[in-house]
């Protein structure tokens, strides 16, 4: 028999073999489970990895070394960073409702009024309530009431090119950033502070033009705060982004505070004729159904709608154009529908849209390799999940690389080059049933502007090319058109498109139509 002694010493034995045996499975499981990660620094992590502009491709970059899901520490920021088809769908339409919030930024802050608008808001009762109002305001209906509007502003355009033709280069994002400003202040503040012309160009100094070179100041910005990493440390604000970001804050809130009371001192001669987001949104204070809408939150709506309208679009028509220079068989393709299907003797209308299925397939081919929002606004973990196997806690910060999406030789042939006749008999769309192809996000938090800027895209190229001859300088071959870009709030082309243009349709049709 055992001695007392041994007994203990056995039982001391077997305590510590399974201690050790519970630690050592304890340590496999963890490193099994553990999300993978580059190395960083201690405090500041992977901070020093991000070049300010072009983000998105340093993370896809890592993505092909560390795989499709994988973690960032920015300061005491945790990011997940998704970069497939798979785990898109997985956060933006499986688990959509518990990664729907957006995480606080300060940049978000500032300008959404205390998180009053959409865009940077929780996913509370009030975004639920100020996202209906502005869905309801880019409806099918209202865009369709708007179509006078819009030939108006883009035969403006037109006409600005041409008066250009044969003296110098134009640079096209100028011209479009013009041009989406001139429609966005129309449909968000109406025709009457607007004038119908072109706001930029206007020569009188008004509240509309010192609203445009606002916007223009903010879309050179970047908007990397470092406040967001190291919240405590927000007070140094490194960099001063934070005071320039409030300054213009300041001046946007001042011309919308300004167009505000206009349009109240006007509101009794008001004719119902495209009264303007603002006007409408006032009037809807008048009523039971709106009287708690606070004047604050009419701004953090505009606002929103002006962020996140104007570059995105005009950008996007940029890169399509680039590409188009780029890729002279694919414009004589395009001009050749133009013709089988509206003709040379009238200028083409929204109605025709429906039969351009070669233009809609440049269309998406430009967003698949150029999303002007490269990696889709953060997303925010509202409670504890898993994904791919990993435990998220709540209140991580998700960030979904598009731009690695779309260029993934996984899901694309070639990937890198520009075939829209990859689309041809295939029903991928940009709509966010397909999550290889993302431009305008997914879900409950999907941009609720794609109808007006995918309308925009397409009547704008369609006009454009269907109306002018555009050129590049002399000497510069096709091949020779730079396509490296760089985000700000979205993404943008770093040279600037340079073209000359001169009439392709009689020049009569464009001014009889303005
Ligand atoms: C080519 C043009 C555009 C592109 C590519 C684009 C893209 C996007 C993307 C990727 C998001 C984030 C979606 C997500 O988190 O899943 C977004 C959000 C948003 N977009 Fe757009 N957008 C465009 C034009 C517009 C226009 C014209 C408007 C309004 C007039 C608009 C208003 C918004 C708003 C309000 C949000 C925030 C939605 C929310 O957080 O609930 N966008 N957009």
């Amino acid at each position: 028999m055992f001695s007392d002694m041994s007994v203990q010493w056995l039982v001391l034995l077997i305590l510590l073999v399974s201690t050790a045996f519970i630690y050592t499975t304890n340590l496999i499981l963890r490193k099994e489970n553990r999300i993978p990660e580059p190395r960083g620094w201690p405090v500041i992590g992977h901070l020093p990895l991000l070049q300010p502009k072009i983000v998105h491709r340093t993370l896809m970059n890592i993505a092909q070394k560390y795989g499709p899901l994988y973690k960032l520490r920015l300061g005491m920021l945790k990011v997940l960073v998704i970069s497939s088809p798979d785990l898109a769908k997985e956060i933006l339409k499986i688990q959509d409702a518990s990664f729907a919030d957006r995480p606080f930024t300060v940049v978000g802050e500032l300008f959404s009024y205390q998180l009053k608008g959409i865009i940077f808001s929780p996913t509370d009762d009030h975004w639920r309530f100020m996202r209906k109002l502005g869905s309801e305001l880019m409806s099918s209906k209202a865009i369709q009431k708007q179509q006078v509007s819009r030939h108006e502003t883009l035969m403006t355009a037109v006409n600005s090119l041409l008066e250009r033709q044969g003296k110098q280069f134009i640079d096209l994002r100028e011209e479009l950033l013009d041009m989406m400003l001139t429609l966005m202040l129309q449909m968000l503040l109406g025709k009457r502070l607007t004038a119908g012309k072109s706001v930029a160009k206007s020569s009188e100094s008004n509240g509309m033009k010192k609203l445009t070179q606002l916007y223009k100041e903010l879309a050179k910005l970047d908007l990397f705060v470092m406040g967001d990493c190291f919240p405590f440390l927000r007070w140094l604000d490194v960099g001063g982004v934070e005071a320039r970001v409030a300054k213009l804050h300041r001046g946007f809130d001042n011309c919308l505070s300004d167009a505000m009371n206009a349009l109240r001192r006007e509101a009794p001669h008001a004719t119902s004729e495209d009264p303007g987001l603002m006007q409408t949104l006032l009037s809807m204070q008048r009523t039971e159904e709106g009287k708690n809408i606070t004047d604050d939150e009419i701004k953090a709506l505009v606002t929103d709608l002006l962020i996140a309208g104007i570059d995105t679009t005009a950008n996007t028509i940029v890169f399509g154009m680039a590409e188009l220079m780029r890729n002279p068989d694919v414009k004589e393709k395009l001009l050749k529908e133009l013709d089988e299907f509206v003709g040379r003797e009238r200028v083409v209308e929204e109605s025709d849209l429906v039969n351009l299925k070669y233009l809609k397939m440049v269309i998406k081919e430009t967003f698949r390799l150029h999303p002007p929002v490269p990696v889709l606004l953060p997303r925010k973990s509202m409670e504890r999940a898993t994904v791919a196997g990993y435990k998220i806690p709540k209140n991580s910060q998700v960030l979904i690389n598009s731009y690695a999406i779309q260029r993934s030789p996984e899901s694309w042939d070639d990937p890198t080059s520009f075939k829209p006749e990859r689309f041809a008999n295939n029903p991928i769309d940009v709509k966010g049933q397909d999550f290889c192809l993302l431009p305008f996000g997914a879900g409950r938090r999907q941009c609720p502007g794609m109808g007006i800027g995918g309308l925009m895209v397409e009547i704008t190229l369609a006009t454009f090319l269907q109306i002018l001859e555009f050129s590049l300088p002399a000497g510069m071959k096709p091949e020779d058109v730079d396509m490296a870009e760089q985000a700000t709030i979205s993404s943008s082309l770093v040279s600037p498109l340079l073209v000359s243009v001169k009439p392709r349709l009689s020049p009569n049709l464009c001014s009889m139509r303005t």
